[in-house]
């Protein structure tokens, strides 16, 4: 069994409470509210950029070139993705600039940040488990989504559940499962592993505040349409 399916495994509630989220029913069935949409991809265009610098801080946390050369290829992954954002963005009028000076909403502070100071305080493997829920959880959505495509060509969020189901993110996900059996036949001891499922469910729920907050993001700016207040106001 990889340390992927061991963690899942260990945390499934939490697992589930993020890959079968309402989010992700709305979104397969097409009835995901376009405002709840958008007031996700604008804050998970704020995430990219937070996660990125948590697999630059993936390079530097590794000994090997071998781990530096994965987290180089993970973090362009992030930056390919995003892309889509930018793609989509475009079409409600937003630019990159917009996005990047969009306020963080307190669910985008708190799950980035938490990832990061994973790998500040903790060792390369502890990192990589914070960042899986990520990557391998987003490509086992894509998975899922996909047949709703050949159900209805015209699917509204095809674009995302594309990029998600491709090919190219379906290997990224499959080397990150493959990176951490590595990374765990180098450091991890069954004491070490209640600890890392803790990262791993934490990261979980965190992924599921995530779409959460796209509904309440919405919610905001329909009960105060002059926007959302800065973080901290
Ligand atoms: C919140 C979140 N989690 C994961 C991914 C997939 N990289 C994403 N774009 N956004």
């Amino acid at each position: 069994m990889s340390v992927f399916a061991r963690l899942k495994a260990a945390a499934l509630d939490d697992w589930n409470s993020y890959v079968d989220h309402a989010f992700i029913r709305q979104m397969e069935d097409g009835t995901l509210p376009e405002a709840v949409f958008q007031s996700y991809l604008v804050q998970d265009y704020l995430f990219l950029i937070q996660f990125a610098r948590a697999n630059a801080l993936a390079i530097y946390k590794s000994r090997t070139l071998d781990d530096m050369r994965i987290a180089q290829t993970s973090l362009n992954v992030i930056m390919n993705e995003m892309n889509l954002h930018v793609r989509l963005c475009e079409r409600w009028g937003l630019s990159p600039a917009d996005l990047e000076a969009a306020p963080e909403h307190r669910a985008t502070v708190a799950y980035t940040r938490y990832v990061l100071d994973c790998g500040a305080s903790g060792d390369l493997l502890d990192l990589h488990v914070a960042l899986a829920p990520c990557v391998i959880g987003y490509a086992e959505i894509g998975k899922r989504l996909e047949p709703a495509l050949l159900a209805n060509p015209d699917h509204p969020y095809r674009e995302w559940i594309s990029e998600y189901a491709s090919d190219g993110f379906q290997e990224a996900a499959q080397a990150s499962i493959a990176h951490l059996d590595r990374l765990a036949e180098l450091s991890l001891t069954e004491k070490r592993f209640d600890g890392l499922t803790a990262i791993f469910a934490a990261a979980s729920r965190l992924e599921a505040d995530f779409w959460q907050m796209g509904y309440d993001i919405a919610d905001e700016r329909r009960n105060h349409p002059a926007g959302i207040k800065p973080l901290g106001a």
